[in-house]
C-alpha cells in the first residue's frame, strides 16, 4: 500500500448525528484493524457558523472550514467520503443555531435580518452561505446512483409497512398554475463555445443593473432562464383556496425552500400573505413597523408580535382566518404548527410521499387524516405526483409485499440544473426585462418582468451530463433492468438535453438495453404500470426528480428512504457514499431528548460503509478491506433476517441495540471467514464475547430507555453527554475497546 487508508466520515445534526455517536466507535475499531484511518469532519449548522466568523470567536473556539475542506476534497482522486444528512437551514433555523451558540459562549453575530450598514449586510451575505443547502452542492462533486438493495427489498417484501387504502373517490389532489409560472416561461440553449455571461436588468425607463457580472461558462454547457410572476402566482392561491373550501378539503404547501433556498420562500411568503390577506390588509402598518417577513413563514408573525400590545388581537385575527379558510393541513397538531408556518417544514420530496403512503391524506387540527389539495406551484414536475395519484385512485394502495423498485440514476455533478441557481435567482424589483449577454454583447436570453417577479437563471455542464449517460447505461447493463429518461419535451431546457443524450448514447453499445425518453408523466405512468406487476425500470433524471422520485419510489417501496444505497462516483474518481436519501429527522431528536429512545434506523450509513469499503479496497488494493466490506454485506443481510431494525417505542430495540446487531453480527460474519486470517484471529474472540454477552448487552441498551436525556444543545449538543446517552452499555464499549488491543497485540 503506497497510499494511506482514509475515510472521511462527516458529523452533521439533529438524529444522523446522535446515531454517530454509537455507532463510529463500532465503525473506527473494525476498520482499524484493516488500517484505516477514520476521519471526522463536522459540517453541522453549527460548525458552519463559527468557521465563517473567526474574528467573532476566541482562539481556542475557533474551528477550521471543513466544508470548505471536503470541498475540495472530493475533486480529488483519493476522496473517500461518507457524508450524513445534514439540516438545511431555514432563517428561523439558522436563528435558533445563533442563539444557541451565543448561549453557549460563542460570540457570533446576530442575524441581521435587515441590515442597517456595510458590516451588517457583510454578515447577513456570510450567513446566506450558511442558509439552506449549502452542504450537498459543494460534495455533489458526481451525479448519483440511489437504489434499494435486494436484501432490502425482499426485507420489505417479507414484512411489509403500513399503507393507507385509496379509494376511487379521493377529493386529494395536487394544484399547479396553468400559466405564469417557470414551467411556461422557460428558455434554454448551449453555448458552443467557453464563454462568460452576465445577467442585467433593463427598467422600463431604460436604466441598467447588473445581477451578476460574470457567469462563465464551459463548451456544451447549457444555461436557461425563466420567471415566476408572483401575480399571476398570488391570483392562482387565491383560486385555489376557494376550490379547498368549497370542496371542504385541506389546503397544504409543498416546496422545497432548502434546496430553492432563494425562490421557494418567497413563493411561500406570497401564499401565506394571500390565505392571511385579510390579517395583512388590517395590519399592513404594524407588520411593517415590527418587520414581519412572511419568507419566514406564519411562524414569523407569531414570533414578531411576541410581547406587543396587539398580539391578542392579532393571534384572534390569524385564528378567524383559519377558521374562514379552508383548514390547513398541520405538521403537529398537538401543538398547533400549521403548514404555513415555517418553510423548511414541509419539504415537497418527502412530504408528498408521505401523505401518497397515508391515503393521500394530511392531519387536520383535530390530527385527524383528511383529503388535500396540495398546493405545487409550478409544473414542472408537479405531473409527476398527480399522476400516481390518479393512479392509486384507479389502481387503489401499491402494495410493498409485491411492487417493483425503481432506482435513480440523477444528474447532479457540479450544481447541475435548479438546485445550483441560487446564485442566479433574484426577486426584481420593478417592472422591465431581464437578459442574459454575453462578453461580445450578443444577448442570448431575455425575459419580461413585473415587480417582484422571480428570475432564475441555470447551468448545466456538458462533462457531467456525459457521465450521468454512461452511469445510466451502466446501470440498465449491471441489472438488466429498462431505463427511462424523464425529459419533457415540452420544456425548452428538456429539448437541450435530449439533444445530448441521443448524441451520448451513440458512444455506448447498447444492444439489448430498452432505453427510452419519456416526459414525466408519462414515465411516471410508464413505471407504475410496471411496478404493480413487480418489474423494476431505473430512472434517469435531472437534479430535482432525482430527489423527489428517491424518496416518493423507497417510501412507498420499503416505507423510508433511510435504506437506500446512495452512491455519488466522483468525477475525479473519488467516492462520496451519502447515508441514505432522506433527512435528519427532527422529529427523532424531541423523542430521544423526552423518553431516551431513539428511532433513527441507520442502514443508510451501514450500507455506505459497505460501499466506501470496497470503494477504498479496490482504489488501494486493500485486501483486508474487501474483506470487511463483504462480511460488512452479510451483516446487513443478517440484521435484515433478523429485524434487527430499530422499533418505535420505547422498551423496543432502538438505534443503538441495532448498532449493537450489527457489530455482532460483523464480529461473527469475520470469525467466520478465511480469506483474511489475521481478521480471523482478531475477530473470532470478538464474536464470542459479543454472543455470549448478547443478553446482558441488550438489556443495559433497553434499560437506558425511558428517561429524559440531557445531551447539553440541539444545533451543539455537548459531545461527552451525547456520548454517554448513546453508549449506555458498559459491556458493548469494553468488547470494542479490546478489539484495538487484539489488533496491536
Ligand atoms: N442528504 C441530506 O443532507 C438531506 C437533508 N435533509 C434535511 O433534513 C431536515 C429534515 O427534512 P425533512 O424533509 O423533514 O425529511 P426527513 O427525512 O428528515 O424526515 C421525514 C421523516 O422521514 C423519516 N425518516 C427519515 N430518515 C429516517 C431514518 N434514517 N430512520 C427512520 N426514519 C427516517 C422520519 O419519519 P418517522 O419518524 O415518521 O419514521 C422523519 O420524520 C431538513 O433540514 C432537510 O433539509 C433532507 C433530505 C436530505
Ligand atoms: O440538501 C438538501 O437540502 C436536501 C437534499 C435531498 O433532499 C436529497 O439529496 O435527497
Ligand atoms: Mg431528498
Amino acid at each position: 500500500m503506497t497510499q494511506k487508508s482514509k475515510i472521511v466520515y462527516t458529523l452533521t445534526d439533529e438524529a444522523p448525528l446522535l446515531a454517530t455517536y454509537s455507532f463510529l466507535p463500532i465503525v473506527e475499531a473494525f476498520t482499524a484493524t484493516a488500517g484505516i484511518e477514520i476521519e471526522t469532519e463536522d459540517i453541522s449548522v453549527a460548525a458552519r457558523i463559527l468557521a465563517n466568523f473567526p474574528e467573532f470567536l476566541t482562539e481556542e473556539q475557533r474551528v477550521k472550514d471543513s466544508l470548505a475542506e471536503l470541498g475540495k476534497l472530493a475533486t480529488a482522486p483519493e476522496a473517500n467520503i461518507i457524508k450524513l444528512p445534514n439540516v438545511s437551514a431555514s432563517v428561523p433555523q439558522l436563528k435558533g443555531a445563533i442563539a444557541e451558540l451565543q448561549a453557549h459562549g460563542y460570540k457570533v453575530p446576530d442575524y441581521p435580518e435587515a441590515p442597517q450598514n456595510d458590516a451588517e449586510a457583510a454578515i447577513k451575505a456570510k450567513y446566506a452561505k450558511i442558509l439552506g443547502s449549502a452542504v450537498n452542492p459543494v460534495l455533489r462533486e458526481g451525479n448519483s446512483d440511489r437504489r434499494a438493495p435486494k436484501a432490502v427489498k425482499n426485507y420489505a417484501k417479507a414484512n411489509p409497512h403500513s399503507m393507507g387504502a385509496w379509494s376511487a373517490d379521493s377529493k386529494t389532489a395536487v394544484a399547479s398554475m396553468e400559466s405564469g409560472d417557470f414551467y411556461g416561461s422557460e428558455q434554454s440553449l448551449t453555448v458552443a463555445e467557453a464563454t462568460d455571461v452576465k445577467i442585467e436588468f433593463v427598467a422600463q425607463d431604460g436604466t441598467t443593473t447588473v445581477l451578476k457580472a460574470s457567469t462563465p461558462l464551459k463548451a456544451g454547457e447549457i444555461i436557461d432562464s425563466s420567471v415566476m410572476h408572483l401575480n399571476a402566482l398570488k391570483s392562482f392561491v387565491a383560486k385555489t383556496i376557494a376550490e379547498a373550501k368549497a370542496q371542504g378539503v385541506l389546503l397544504s404547501v409543498h416546496l422545497k425552500a432548502t434546496m430553492m433556498k432563494v425562490s421557494d420562500p418567497i413563493i411561500f411568503g406570497a401564499i401565506v400573505e394571500v390565505y392571511f390577506a385579510a390579517v395583512f390588509e388590517k395590519y399592513a402598518a404594524l407588520f411593517a413597523e415590527l418587520g414581519v417577513n412572511t419568507k419566514n413563514g406564519l411562524g414569523d408573525v407569531y414570533a414578531k408580535i411576541a410581547g406587543n400590545a396587539q398580539e391578542a388581537e392579532v393571534k384572534a385575527a390569524i385564528d378567524q382566518a383559519i377558521e374562514n379558510g379552508p383548514a390547513l393541513a398541520m405538521v403537529n397538531s398537538d401543538k398547533g404548527i400549521t403548514n404555513l408556518h415555517v418553510p423548511s417544514d414541509v419539504i415537497v420530496d418527502a412530504s408528498m410521499p408521505a401523505m401518497i403512503r397515508t391515503s393521500g391524506q394530511m392531519w387536520n387540527k383535530e390530527g385527524k387524516a383528511q383529503d388535500t389539495i396540495a398546493i405545487i406551484p409550478d409544473r414542472s414536475y408537479a405531473g409527476v405526483y398527480t399522476a400516481t395519484i390518479d393512479f392509486c385512485k384507479k389502481h387503489g394502495a401499491f402494495d410493498p409485499t409485491t411492487m417493483g423498485s425503481v432506482p435513480n440514476v440523477g444528474l447532479m455533478a457540479q450544481k447541475a440544473e435548479e438546485y445550483g441557481s441560487h446564485d442566479k435567482t433574484f426577486q426584481m424589483s420593478a417592472n422591465g426585462v431581464v437578459r442574459v449577454v454575453d462578453v461580445n454583447g450578443n444577448v442570448l436570453m431575455e425575459q419580461a418582468v413585473e415587480a417582484n417577479d422571480i428570475f432564475r437563471m441555470c447551468q448545466a455542464k456538458d462533462a457531467p451530463i456525459q457521465d450521468w449517460v454512461k452511469l445510466a447505461v451502466n446501470r440498465a447493463r449491471l441489472s438488466a433492468t429498462p431505463a427511462v429518461f424523464w425529459l419533457d419535451e415540452n420544456r425548452a431546457h428538456d429539448r437541450q438535453l435530449i439533444e445530448k443524450v441521443n448524441l451520448y448514447l451513440k458512444d455506448y453499445d447498447t444492444t439489448g438495453l430498452d432505453i427510452r425518453i419519456l416526459n414525466p408523466i408519462a414515465a411516471t405512468e410508464f413505471t407504475l404500470e410496471r411496478i404493480i406487476k413487480g418489474l423494476d425500470t431505473i430512472s434517469v433524471t435531472g437534479n430535482v426528480l432525482r430527489d423527489y422520485l428517491t424518496d416518493l419510489f423507497p417510501i412507498l417501496e420499503v416505507g423510508t428512504s433511510a435504506k437506500m444505497l446512495s452512491i455519488v462516483p466522483l468525477m475525479n474518481g473519488g467516492g462520496l457514499f451519502e447515508t441514505g436519501a432522506g433527512g435528519s429527522a427532527p422529529k427523532h431528536v424531541e423523542q430521544f431528548v423526552t423518553e431516551g429512545y431513539l428511532r433513527w434506523d441507520s442502514l443508510g450509513e451501514f450500507l455506505a460503509l459497505g460501499a466506501s469499503l470496497e470503494h477504498l479496497g479496490q482504489t488501494l488494493n486493500n485486501e483486508k478491506a474487501i474483506v470487511l466490506s463483504e462480511t460488512l454485506d452479510q451483516a446487513n443481510d443478517a440484521f435484515l433476517k433478523n429485524d434487527k431494525s430499530p422499533a418505535r417505542k420505547v422498551g423496543q430495540i432502538d438505534n443503538r441495540g441495532s448498532h449493537f446487531y450489527l457489530a455482532l453480527y460483523w464480529a461473527q460474519a469475520l470469525a467466520a471467514q478465511t480469506k483474511d486470517a489475521d481478521l480471523q484471529a482478531i475477530f473470532a474472540p470478538i464474536a464470542k464475547e459479543l454472543t455470549e454477552n448478547e443478553a446482558k448487552i441488550d438489556a443495559e441498551l433497553i434499560g437506558a430507555q425511558g428517561k429524559a436525556q440531557e445531551i447539553g444543545g440541539y444545533y451543539q449538543p455537548n459531545p461527552a453527554l451525547v456520548s454517554k446517552a448513546m453508549r449506555p452499555s458498559t459491556t458493548l464499549n469494553a468488547i470494542l475497546d479490546k478489539i484495538s488491543a487484539l489488533k496491536t497485540a
